[in-house]
């Protein structure tokens, strides 16, 4: 790759993240948990995500296909749904994420497709 053959993709990722964060209305999701706040977090969670670290990543070029992209949305998900038990309020959002979002990934998927 050259970066110029690069950035169009990074560009899209940049874009499918805004549509993500827009979803994530309670904002639980765009800035790491705060282990402060939550000092149990890192026993259960071993491997913490969240929408800031996603964006520092396409801007450092660490995602090279919309799968592995995809592969940090789902962690920060199952680590959302593993962590908070089903009552919870973070849990509902959990679940909403988790479905909101996916429909905003099957799109991203399904418009690069249509690229290639
Ligand atoms: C100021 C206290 O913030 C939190 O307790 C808190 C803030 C954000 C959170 C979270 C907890 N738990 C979570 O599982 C992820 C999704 N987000």
């Amino acid at each position: 790759y050259t970066l110029k053959s690069l950035w169009p993709f990074h560009a899209f990722l940049h874009t499918v993240l805004q549509q993500l964060i827009s979803k994530d209305t309670g904002q639980i999701f765009i800035e790491p948990v705060d282990q402060n706040e939550v000092p149990d977090y890192g026993d259960i969670v071993k491997h913490p995500m969240d929408l800031q670290t996603m964006e520092s990543k396409i801007k450092k070029f660490e995602y090279d296909s919309l799968e592995a992209f995809e592969t940090d949305f789902n962690l920060m998900i199952s680590n959302c749904l593993a962590y908070n038990s089903k009552e919870t309020i973070f849990y509902k959002a959990g679940i909403k994420m988790r479905d909101q979002g996916g429909t905003v990934l099957r799109t991203a998927k399904r418009d690069l497709k249509a690229l290639e």
